[in-house]
């Protein structure tokens, strides 16, 4: 699938630099991409994204420095000016992609209010599918950040094609702070989506037996809504050669060092790679990935459509594994639609990407709802017990009216 990357804000800019900078590092064209900002220091933190393509915006409004947290300023710069973020995107080249892909951290200002106004924009003025990655907040970081991913996410749903949700609470570890397990946190959410989005491209071993091409993706994200993904990785067999086995080189690319090295989770190797092993070894990939932990914690039970890919070398691609994970995800979910297919790649790891769409229920969304309420009756609560009461008791009159 070509995708067409929007960074807003400072997450979302450090997601798309790393999907373009994982793009480059496969000699893949699959991904194009800006980002955008209102704060110059955010976009001078880019790497891999040419000044060009790295838009500062609102500078009349907040000059430079960023809108601090508030998204509905964030929401008003996007919306002033967003023929010039349009003319940015139509600049990069929109002719061939297949989707845009907005991604944004929700609880902030910049991307929190910029990108439902974008996507809006986006699904009117173009014929390709426009979604969504929100980063949502862990409880944590304060309620301010609660409130505003609560109304950017209810709004961006509305405006979003569909918006898959990664949730920085599930996958920061006890007793780390969600801002030293950024850069973990990115490499989780760049691996899986960048397998799931390149689905269908050719590789170097061409196209899969049982190709997933972009208008499945699509069909699947169909029904709007909350998304999420799952991912499990495991060894690929090692080819025999004489009886001893062939090191097996890792291209460096998509699915390599992915096995973070404290959570090293390779399956037991099997020596004799029959029929009977891919499949079983793939199902097992296929269960853990959707059992295993989602970018969304949610109830699996409740999606409607999903997705099942499995990526890897082709030796280990085994289309009855693919068909009886398809099976085992649609007596697992709530709807029969269910999709798949297998991605040859070259490298020594097979992974299971299984995306879990249009989720009927997820406790952490619920959580968040119920923590933005707070906040906003907070707030209601402050405005009223106003600052000046102090001084209104009378006995002192002002200079002047
Ligand atoms: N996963 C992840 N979350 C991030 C990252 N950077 C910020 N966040 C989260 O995103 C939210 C804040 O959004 P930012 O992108 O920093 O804010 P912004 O859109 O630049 O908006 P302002 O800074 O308010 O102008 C918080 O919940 C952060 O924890 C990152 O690199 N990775």
């Amino acid at each position: 699938m070509r995708v067409f990357f929007i960074g807003f804000g400072q997450a979302g800019g450090k997601l798309v630099d790393m999907f373009l900078a994982q793009d480059r590092k496969l000699g893949s064209a699959s991904f194009r991409g800006i980002v955008i900002n209102t704060a110059r220091t955010d976009l001078m933190g880019i790497k891999h994204i040419p000044m060009e393509d790295r838009l500062l915006i609102g500078q009349t409004m907040v000059k430079g420095h960023g809108v601090g947290t508030d998204n509905v300023t964030g929401a008003k710069v996007a919306a002033d000016e967003i023929d010039t973020i349009i003319s940015a995107i139509d600049r990069r080249g929109t002719h061939d992609v297949d989707a845009f892909v907005v991604c944004a951290g929700l609880g902030g200002g910049t991307g929190s209010g910029g990108s439902p106004v974008l996507c809006r924009h986006l699904k009117r003025i173009y014929r390709e599918p426009v979604y969504a990655v929100g980063v949502i907040p862990a409880p944590e970081e304060g309620r301010l950040y609660s409130l505003n991913a609560a109304r950017s996410l209810s709004t961006l749903v509305n405006e979003a094609d569909n918006v898959i949700v990664f949730d920085n609470s599930a996958w920061k570890n006890d007793g780390e702070s969600v801002k030293s397990a950024y850069e973990r946190l990115n490499e989780e959410i760049v691996r899986r989506f960048g397998v799931l989005f390149r689905a269908g491209e050719v590789s170097k071993y061409g196209v899969g037996e049982m190709v997933v091409d972009s208008s499945e993706i699509i069909n699947t994200l169909r029904g709007g809504g909350i998304s999420s993904v799952g991912y499990a990785i495991s060894e690929a067999i090692p080819t025999m050669k004489g009886g001893k086995p062939v090191s097996k080189k890792d291209s460096g690319g998509l699915l390599s060092g992915i096995l973070g090295k404290k959570e090293k989770r390779v399956e037991p190797h099997v020596d004799i790679a029959s029929g009977e092993d891919k499949s079983a070894k793939i199902i097992g990939l296929v269960r853990r990935a959707m059992l295993g932990r989602l970018t969304l914690p949610c109830d699996y039970s409740t999606a409607e459509r999903a997705l099942v890919l499995v990526a890897g070398p082709p030796s280990e691609l085994d289309r009855k594994g693919v068909e009886k994970s398809k099976s085992w995800v649609e007596e697992n979910i709530a709807g029969v639609e269910v999709r798949g297919g297998d991605y040859p790649v070259d490298s020594g790891y097979v992974a299971a990407v299984v995306l879990l769409a249009t989720i009927g229920d997820a406790p952490r969304i619920r959580e968040l709802m119920e923590l933005a309420k707070e906040a906003k009756e907070e707030v209601v609560k402050s405005r009223e017990r106003s600052h000046t009461a102090m001084f209104d008791d009378g006995g002192v009159d002002p200079l002047f009216e």
